[in-house]
C-alpha cells in the first residue's frame, strides 16, 4: 500500500489578542488535532501575529503589552510562538499581507537555495502574479504550508461589504488554506456553502468544530476586568498578573479610539466602496 504523504503545517493565528485568552491558546490545540487526525498534516508551528497600533480598533491597548501578555501566555509551549512583525508596522496591514510575509519567511531558505525568481520578489508585483506564484512554488516544493487559523466570526467578516478584498480572500484561502473554529451562534459549513467564492476552495478551508462551546472572548474579558471581576481560568494566571499589576483595562482604556472617526479599516473600507 502506497504510504499517504504527509504535509507539513504552519498555523498563522492573526488578531487583536486584547488582551490573549485561553480560547486563542486553545484554537491552536484543536486546529492541531483536526489536521494531524486526518493523516496528511503535521502542524509544527503555531504563530501569533497581533495587529499593530495603527489598527486603532476601539479599546485596543498598545501592542507592546499585547504582544507581552503572548508571550506569557505561550511560554511554555514548544511549539506556538509569538512574532512581533505585525504589530511593529507603522501602517495596518491586511491580513494577506501577513499571511504573504510568514510564507517568504518560512520559505525564505528555499530561495536563498536557488535562483528561481519566487513569490519572495512578489511583494512588487500584483495579486494575481503572486497568486500563480505560490502555486508554483507549493507544487515545486515540500516546505511547510502556512495556514491561517481564526474564528468562524472571521470567515463569516468576508461577507462584510467592502471589509475584505476578494483578491486576498482568494490568495489566503486559495494559496494557503484556512483552519476555522467554530463559534456559538456560527454555521461555517452553510456560510461556505451559500458562497461561491469560498465554495471553490472549500477543501482547503478545515472547519473545525469546538463541541465543548467556549464563547469566552476578549471583550467579555475586558468587561470583566474593568468592573473588577475575576477573570481567573479565563487567561493564564500570569497573564492576569500582568494586567493587574498595570492596571491595563480600565473604563478609560476602553475608550482608546472611541474619537476616530476613521479608523484605518474604515478608511480603507470607505476608499474601496467609492473605487
Ligand atoms: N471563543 C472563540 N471561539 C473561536 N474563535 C475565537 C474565540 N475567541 C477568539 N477567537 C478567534 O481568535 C482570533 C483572534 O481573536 P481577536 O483577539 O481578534 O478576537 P476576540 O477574542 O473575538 O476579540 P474581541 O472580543 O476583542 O473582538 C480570531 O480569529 C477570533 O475569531
Ligand atoms: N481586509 C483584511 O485583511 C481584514 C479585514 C478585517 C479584519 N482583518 C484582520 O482580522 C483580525 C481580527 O480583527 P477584529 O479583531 O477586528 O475582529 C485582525 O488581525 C485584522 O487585521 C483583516
Amino acid at each position: 500500500m502506497q504510504k499517504q504523504k504527509v504535509t507539513e503545517v504552519v498555523l498563522l493565528a492573526c488578531g487583536s489578542f486584547n488582551p490573549i485568552t485561553n480560547m486563542h491558546l486553545r484554537m491552536f490545540e484543536l486546529a492541531r488535532d483536526h489536521l494531524q487526525d486526518t493523516g496528511q498534516y503535521n502542524v509544527v508551528k503555531g504563530i501569533i501575529s497581533p495587529v499593530g497600533d495603527a489598527y486603532r480598533k476601539k479599546g485596543l491597548i498598545e501592542a507592546s503589552h499585547r504582544l507581552e501578555m503572548a508571550r506569557l501566555a505561550t511560554a511554555n509551549s514548544d511549539w506556538i510562538k509569538v512574532d512581533d512583525w505585525e504589530s511593529l508596522q507603522a501602517e495596518w496591514l491586511e491580513t494577506a499581507k501577513v499571511v504573504r510575509h510568514h510564507y517568504e519567511e518560512l520559505h525564505a531558505e528555499d530561495h536563498n537555495k536557488d535562483d528561481v525568481d519566487t513569490v519572495h520578489h512578489g511583494k512588487k508585483r500584483r495579486v494575481d502574479e503572486n497568486h500563480s506564484e505560490i502555486s508554483r512554488h507549493q507544487e515545486r516544493r515540500d516546505g511547510p504550508k502556512l495556514m491561517l487559523l481564526c474564528g468562524a466570526d472571521v470567515l463569516e467578516s468576508f461577507a462584510v461589504p467592502n471589509l475584505w478584498k476578494q483578491e486576498d480572500i482568494a490568495e489566503i484561502v486559495g494559496c494557503h488554506g484556512l483552519v476555522c473554529i467554530t463559534r456559538s451562534g456560527s454555521d461555517p459549513y452553510k456560510f461556505i456553502h451559500q458562497s461561491d467564492d469560498l465554495w471553490q476552495h472549500h477543501r482547503n478551508i478545515h472547519v473545525v468544530h469546538e463541541w465543548i462551546t467556549n464563547e469566552i472572548s476578549a471583550t467579555h474579558v475586558r468587561r470583566a476586568l474593568r468592573r473588577g471581576y475575576s477573570v481567573r481560568y479565563l487567561l493564564p494566571e500570569n497573564v492576569i498578573d500582568y494586567i493587574q499589576e498595570r492596571r491595563l483595562y480600565s473604563a478609560e482604556s476602553e475608550q482608546k479610539n472611541a474619537d476616530i472617526i476613521l479608523a484605518p479599516l474604515q478608511r480603507y473600507t470607505s476608499a474601496s466602496s467609492s473605487s
